[in-house]
C-alpha cells in the first residue's frame, strides 16, 4: 500500500456516502484521489463506522469530529482508520499523546490563502501542522470530469494548479507504479491526460511524441487506476494502477524488469488458483484445507527454530509461501494484507503482540499485561477483499478431491467440549437451581436475574410488542400448525396379518417436552414456533421452553409470546449447557421433561447427547442441528440475484456456515455474474464479517448436467436443498437426502426459516442421510398392539414355537403350548 501525500485538497463528501455515488463525483473519483473529508455527528458514528469497515484502505478519510462529545468516540475513529480527526481547539489537551493525527479547528476561517484559487472553503490552524494546513476542502458537488460542465470545477484543472512543472512543454513527469509500489516506468501527463485517466479510471498519460496515449489501447495490456499522488514539492505525479498483462514495450513485467519477490508469488498463485493441473501440488492446496493448515504450522515451526540467518530466510519464504496460498484461497490480495497492515499501524492503542491459545500455552508465555477492555472499534478488525467461493471443477478433479472441497468446515473436538460441558451438567444436577443462576450470571451476564424460570401464564407487560410483529407471528403460527397437523396419525392403524391376528399401531404424544431456542449470535423467536408449535399440535402436556435471556434478566418478548402462543408451562432463562441440565435432570423449580429438542451451539449439542447418554435422566433428544448450510442447484435458467441471496441468507447464520452452489453447465460469465452478486450483495449486509468467515469455506462446484448436480448433492445432504432449474419440481424426484427442498426460483430459502409452514429444525453436517427434520413425529411415541382370536393363536402358534425352540427359550413356547392345549381340553 503506498503512503498517501493527499492532492493538495480534500473532497467533502456527504455522509451517508451512498457510494456509488457522492454528492456528484464517482466514488472511484474521490477513492483516486485518496482523501475524503466527512463530518461527523453523534447521530452517524453508526454509519461512519461502517464506511470505516468497507473503505478504510479504499479511502483516506480526514474527519471534522467537533460535534462529538466523547473522546472515546475520537479514539474510535482513529482506531477504525480515519487519518486525521479535527476537533474543538479547546479540546485538543487531551489528545496530546496523539501527535498530529488529532488536529485543532480554528473558527474564523482565514480564506486569504486559498480564494485566490477560489478552492478554500474550510481551513484548519495553520499553525498546528505544518503537515495538514494548507490542505483545502472542497465540496464534491462543485468538481466534476465533465468538460462540457462550466458551472462546476474541472478536477484536472484543480490538480494542474498545484503542480510545477520545470518542463518546457509544461508536462508533468509521472511515476507509474503497481499497487505494492513496485515501479513499472515513466510516463508524462498533462491537464487533458489526467482529465481522461478521472473519467476513465485508466491510465492514460501524455505521450510526448504522439499525445494522449491510452496504455494498453492497442495491446490490450490496460491499467485500472487506483490513485493519483503529488509527491513533497508538487513537481512529479505517482499513478498506483493494477496492470493488465505488462507495462513495458519488451517482453517483461515492468520497465526495469520482471515482478519478483511476494508481488510474483501472488501473481502465480493467483493464475494457479483459476488453472492448476488437477492433481499438482499446488491444486491439492487449494483443495485441502488440512494439508494446507498442516503446512502452515509446520514452516511455522521450522522458522521458529532456524538459526542462522541463511534457515531463517530460507523458512520464512517457505512460510510466506503457504500463508500467501492461504490468503489468495480465499480470495485476499497482498493490497488486503497491506491494507490490514497498514490499519493496524494506525490503530492509536497498539496489541500488546501477545501470543494467543494453545501456542502461547506451548511455549510458557505470560501475557504481558493484562488485557485492557477492547474500545468498539478497536475490536472489529477492519476487512476488505472480494468476498468469493472457492471454485472446483468436477469435470477436472477426482472424486476424492471433490468430497474433501465439500467437507464441512472442521468443529471443534466433540471429547474438547464435553470437558468443559461435563461439570457444568453435573454441577446442575447436585445444585438445581443455584448452579443454573450462577452459569446465567457467568456467560449471559445477567446477574439480577434471581430465579432461572418464567411460569405461565406469561404477565401481558412482558410480550408487548408491535403490530406488524404479532400479525407475523400469527400468520406463521397458523401455517405451521396447518402443516403439521395434517402430519398427524389420529386413526389407529390396523392389520390383520394372518386370519385372528390383529396388530395395530397408535401414537401417543410425549408428556412433558424441554424445548431448546437458541440465543447466542442471534435471538430466534421463529426457532420457538417450530419447535413450540408441533408440541403443541401433537397435544404434550407440558412444554418447557428454554432459551438464555438478556444481559438485564429478561427474555425477547417475541419468545414470549411464542410461549403463550404454544401453552408453553414454562420458559427457563438459560442457556447452553446449564438449560440442557436443568430440562434433562429437573431442578427445584424447573420441570423435569422426556425430551430434548432443538438447535444450539457446539456446547447445548455435546450438552443434549451427555444427557441422552445418562440412563438415570431417562431423556430423549432429537437429531443433530448444528451450523446452518444450504446447497444451491442453478442453470442457466437461474437469476444470479436471487441464487445469490439464497447463499447469503445461510452464510450469514455464522462463521462455521456453510453454503454450496452447484453450477450446472454455466459459462465463464454466468457463473461470474453469480459471484459478482455474491459479493456485491454481501457487501452491503450488516453482518458482512460474518458472511465473509462463512463464505471462506464455501464452494461453487461446476458440474455438466442436473444428473451430476443431483448426485453430489444427494452426496453431501444438505440442511437446505434449493432448486434454481428448469423443471425445478421434476428433479424433486432424484432428491435422495436433504432436510428440506425448496423449489423454484419464488421459493427463497428464508420463506421455510420463518413463515411457509416447513419446519426449519434441521439436519445438518451429513445427517440428513439418516435423519428427518423436527415434524409432528418429533413429539410422539408410536404404540403398537396384537390382539389374537383363538384361531390366531392357532395360524400362528407353529412359527412362535418353532422360534422359541431354536432360541433354547422355553418359558417362551410353553406360553404358546398352554393356550393351545386348554382349547384342545375344551373342544
Ligand atoms: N440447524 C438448525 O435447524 C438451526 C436453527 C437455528 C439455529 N441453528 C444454529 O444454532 C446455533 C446457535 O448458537 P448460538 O451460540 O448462537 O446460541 P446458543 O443459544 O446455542 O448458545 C449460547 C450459549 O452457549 C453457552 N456458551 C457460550 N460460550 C461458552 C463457553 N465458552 N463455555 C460453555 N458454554 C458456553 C452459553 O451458555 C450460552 O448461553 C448456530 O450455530 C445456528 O446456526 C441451527
Ligand atoms: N436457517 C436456520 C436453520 O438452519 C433457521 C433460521 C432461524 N432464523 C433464520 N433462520
Ligand atoms: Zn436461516
Amino acid at each position: 500500500m503506498e503512503t498517501v501525500l493527499p492532492l493538495p485538497f480534500l473532497v467533502s463528501v456527504a455522509i451517508p456516502p451512498g457510494l456509488a455515488k457522492l454528492d456528484g463525483l464517482n466514488r472511484e473519483e474521490v477513492s483516486i484521489l485518496a482523501s475524503p473529508f466527512l463530518e461527523a455527528s453523534p447521530k452517524i458514528l453508526d454509519k461512519l463506522s461502517r464506511f470505516f469497515k468497507r473503505h478504510s484502505s479504499e479511502f483516506h478519510a480526514h474527519i471534522d469530529a467537533t460535534t462529538l462529545e466523547s473522546a472515546d468516540d475520537v479514539y474510535a475513529l482513529l482506531d477504525g482508520g480515519a487519518r486525521k480527526v479535527f476537533v474543538a481547539a479547546e479540546t485538543l489537551p487531551q489528545y496530546a499523546e496523539l501527535g498530529d493525527r488529532v488536529l485543532p479547528v480554528v473558527s474564523t476561517l482565514d480564506l486569504s490563502a486559498a480564494s485566490e484559487h477560489g478552492l478554500l472553503i474550510k481551513d484548519f490552524d495553520a499553525k498546528a501542522s505544518n503537515k495538514c494546513n494548507a490542505i483545502p476542502i472542497l465540496p464534491s458537488t462543485g468538481l466534476t470530469t465533465d468538460k462540457a460542465d462550466s458551472s462546476r470545477l474541472l478536477l484536472s484543472k484543480v490538480i494542474a494548479t498545484y503542480w510545477k512543472s520545470d518542463r518546457t512543454d509544461g508536462l508533468i513527469p509521472t511515476v507509474v507504479t503497481d499497487v505494492y509500489g513496485i515501479a513499472l516506468g515513466l510516463a508524462y501527463t498533462s491537464e487533458e491526460s489526467i482529465l481522461e485517466a478521472l473519467r476513465t479510471h485508466t491510465g492514460v498519460y501524455q505521450s510526448r511524441k504522439r499525445g494522449l496515449w491510452v496504455k494498453g489501447a492497442t495491446s490490450g495490456d490496460t491499467q485500472e487506476l487506483v490513485r493519483i499522488a503529488l509527491d513533497c514539492d508538487n513537481d512529479t505525479l505517482k499513478f498506483v494502477v493494477n496492470q493488465k498483462g505488462r507495462f513495458c514495450h519488451l517482453e517483461q513485467f515492468g520497465c526495469f524488469g520482471e515482478l519478483s519477490g511476494i508481488a510474483r508469488l501472488e501473481q502465480t498463485l493467483k493464475s494457479r488458483k483459476e488453472s492448476a493441473p488437477p492433481g499438482s501440488y499446488t491444486a491439492r492446496l487449494f483443495s485441502d484445507e488440512k494439508l494446507l493448515r498442516a503446512k502452515i504450522m509446520e514452516e511455522a515451526e521450522e522458522l521458529c527454530d532456524a538459526k542462522t540467518p541463511e534457515e531463517v530466510a530460507f523458512e520464512a519464504a517457505d512460510l510466506i509461501y503457504f500463508a500467501l496460498t492461504r490468503a489468495v484461497a480465499a480470495g485476499v490480495s497482498v493490497a488486503d494484507i497491506a491494507g490490514s497492515l497498514d490499519a493496524k499501524g494506525l490503530k492509536v492503542k497498539r496489541r500488546t503482540g501477545d501470543a494467543k491459545g494453545k501456542w502461547a500455552e506451548k511455549e510458557g508465555i505470560k501475557p504481558s499485561a493484562p488485557a485492557a477492555p477492547a474500545k468498539p472499534a478497536e475490536a472489529e478488525k477492519p476487512k476488505s477483499g472480494r468476498i468469493l467461493m472457492q471454485r472446483i471443477d468436477s469435470v477436472n478433479a477426482t472424486e476424492a478431491e471433490l468430497l474433501e472441497t465439500l467437507k464441512r468446515p472442521s468443529q471443534k473436538s466433540p471429547e474438547a467440549i464435553l470437558k468443559i460441558v461435563t461439570p457444568i451438567i453435573e454441577d446442575v444436577r447436585k445444585n438445581g437451581d443455584k448452579a443454573v443462576l450462577s452459569y446465567t450470571h457467568k456467560f449471559e451476564k445477567a446477574t439480577s436475574l434471581t430465579s432461572p424460570v418464567l411460569k405461565a401464564p406469561f404477565p401481558k407487560e412482558l410480550m408487548q410488542l408491535p403490530a406488524e410483529t404479532i400479525k407475523a407471528m400469527d400468520t406463521s403460527f397458523e401455517n405451521i400448525r396447518k402443516f403439521h397437523a395434517a402430519q398427524g396419525d389420529d386413526k389407529t392403524l390396523q392389520v390383520e396379518t394372518m386370519p385372528g391376528v390383529i396388530c395395530s399401531r397408535f401414537s401417543r404424544p410425549i408428556e412433558r417436552v424441554g424445548l431448546y431456542v437458541p440465543g447466542g449470535t442471534a435471538v430466534l423467536p421463529s426457532t420457538a414456533l417450530m419447535l413450540g408449535v408441533p408440541a403443541m399440535v401433537a397435544g404434550c402436556k407440558k412444554i418447557v421452553l428454554a432459551s438464555p435471556p438478556r444481559a438485564d434478566g429478561s427474555v425477547t418478548p417475541e419468545i414470549v409470546y411464542a410461549a403463550h402462543k404454544v401453552g408453553a408451562e414454562s420458559i427457563v432463562l438459560a442457556g447452553g449447557a446449564q438449560a440442557v441440565a436443568a430440562m434433562a435432570y429437573g431442578t427445584e423449580s424447573i420441570t423435569k421433561v422426556d425430551k430434548i429438542l432443538g438447535p444450539g451451539n457446539q456446547f447445548v449439542t455435546a450438552a443434549k447427547m451427555h444427557v441422552s447418554n445418562d440412563t438415570n435422566a431417562g431423556v430423549g433428544i432429537d437429531m443433530p442441528a448444528g451450523p446452518s448450510e444450504v446447497l444451491v442447484i442453478a442453470d442457466k435458467d437461474a437469476n444470479p440475484a436471487f441464487v445469490a441471496s439464497d447463499l447469503l441468507s445461510q452464510a450469514e447464520h455464522g462463521v462455521d456456515s456453510q453454503v454450496i452452489l452447484i453450477a450446472v453447465d454455466l459459462n465463464e460469465e454466468q457463473l461470474k455474474a453469480i459471484e459478482d452478486e455474491v459479493h456485491n450483495q454481501a457487501i452491503a449486509l450488516p453482518r458482512v464479517d460474518i458472511v465473509r468467515g462463512s463464505i471462506a469455506h464455501s464452494v461453487s462446484v461446476l458440474v455438466k448436467d442436473i444428473d451430476e448436480a443431483m448426485r453430489i448433492s444427494n452426496e453431501y445432504a444438505p440442511e437446505h436443498l434449493i432448486l434454481q432449474i428448469k423443471d425445478a419440481a421434476k428433479a424433486v424426484d432424484l432428491v435422495m437426502n436433504a432436510g428440506s427442498v425448496f423449489i423454484g426460483q419464488w421459493t427463497p430459502e428464508s420463506v421455510g426459516d420463518y413463515s411457509a409452514g416447513v419446519n426449519h429444525s434441521l439436519p445438518t453436517y451429513g445427517f440428513a442421510k439418516q435423519y428427518s427434520g423436527v415434524n409432528l413425529g418429533s413429539f410422539q411415541k408410536h404404540i403398537t398392539s396384537s390382539n389374537l382370536t383363538a384361531e390366531g393363536l392357532r395360524n400362528v402358534g407353529s412359527a412362535v414355537m418353532q422360534l422359541a425352540k431354536v432360541e433354547e427359550l422355553e418359558a417362551h413356547r410353553r406360553a404358546v403350548e398352554i393356550r393351545i392345549k386348554h382349547m384342545d381340553a375344551q373342544k
